[in-house]
């Protein structure tokens, strides 16, 4: 569960006053999450989320990701928008966290993605991709290559105590995709998180993406990779092949890869493995006394990391150009 702030029954009311949605009949903390905390806000004019943005959420991006949403949303992608205020603004602030109500997504995250969602999955990352074209504010991914050493160097001494020797392993491995991090694919607007707990269905249908506080600027493909790891990987952390032939045949439908962009796909995949490996990591050492919050397992990222580097190329992976 993550709720890292509390909110009184007071601040909530005078919160909601600002907004044009009736009075608070409920509100429940959200037990799923590791970002930030989200409530579920039953008005009187319906569902709402309510998200107070914590740690990792830099206040000066927040416009960013509330724009982001409604320009996604404007482009016909299905996504939650922000609620203004009466005044107009999408963010506020609720016990001392920046703050915003956001649309109710319905549907549900599929716990066991099968082939069928990973199709549906690669075809809606590439809309994404597309809407995102004419978007006009501009992120650099702050937890892109060049940000990996500095935040392992915050974990390194107390890595071994997740796993032998995995100290030693990390600095290899950022020296390696240091030096051959593949520069100038197609890049644009990227979601940087699109697991399977941000997608919803309704049956096999996609219902919609959320979760956009990590979206940025970064290579169109890096994105992909982020999505084999965390949708193609069965329990036992085999990597499942027809998954990822369904989600890259999903997503080249809509917006055909380049053979750069192919070939730099195992490249991408290994750091998009040490990424989420480290931001899980770091967070592993460190829970915040009283967070109700339950830690992602960094090994799991480990092992995902240990197949690819054991990769030589795309096609290793059984995908065809
Ligand atoms: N717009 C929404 N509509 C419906 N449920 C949502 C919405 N946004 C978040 N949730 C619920 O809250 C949970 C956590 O949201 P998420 O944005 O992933 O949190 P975090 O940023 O903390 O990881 C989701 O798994 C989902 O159950
Ligand atoms: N997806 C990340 C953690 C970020 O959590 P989310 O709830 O915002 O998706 C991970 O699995 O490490």
């Amino acid at each position: 569960m993550a709720v890292y702030t509390d909110v009184s029954d007071e601040e909530l009311a005078a919160f909601v006053a600002q907004y044009d949605i009736g009075g608070v009949l409920a509100c429940k903390g959200i037990a799923e999450g590791v970002e930030n905390s989200n409530f579920l806000l039953h008005t009187q004019k319906g569902y709402f989320i309510l998200t107070l943005y914590e740690k990792r959420v830099e206040r000066s991006d927040l416009p960013f990701f509330l724009e982001l949403m409604k320009h996604l949303a404007a482009r016909g992608i299905s996504c939650p928008t922000p609620v203004a205020s009466r005044e107009g603004a999408m963010l506020g602030e609720l016990a001392g966290r920046p703050a915003a109500i956001i649309g109710f997504l319905d549907g549900m995250w599929v716990r066991r993605p099968k082939r069928v969602h990973c199709a549906a999955l690669g075809e809606a990352l590439a809309h994404f991709h597309l809407a995102g074209s004419d978007f006009t504010m501009c992120r650099p991914n702050a937890l892109s290559v060049e940000s990996w050493r500095p935040l392992a160097a915050g974990s390194l001494d107390e890595a071994d105590s997740i796993a032998e020797g995995l100290g030693a392993e990390l600095v290899a491995e950022l020296d390696h995709l240091e030096a051959h991090w593949p520069k100038g694919l197609p890049s644009g607007v990227i979601h940087a998180d699109l697991f399977p707990d941000n997608v919803f269905f309704i049956g096999d249908r996609l219902s919609g993406l959320i979760d956009f506080y990590f979206a940025c600027n970064d290579a169109f493909a890096y994105d992909v990779a982020i999505c084999l790891n965390a949708w193609c990987f069965e329990p036992d952390l085999s990597f499942n092949v027809t998954k990822a032939r369904a989600l890259l045949d999903g997503y080249t439908t809509v917006r055909p890869f380049t053979p750069a962009e192919f070939d730099s796909l195992p490249l991408l995949a290994r750091g998009a493995a040490l990424r989420f490996l480290l931001t899980r990591l770091h967070d592993w050492l460190r829970v915040p006394e009283g967070a109700l919050v339950t830690p992602k397992d960094p090994r799991e990222y480990l092992k995902k990391l240990r197949f690819h580097q054991s990769v030589g190329s795309s096609s290793d992976y059984g995908l065809d150009h």
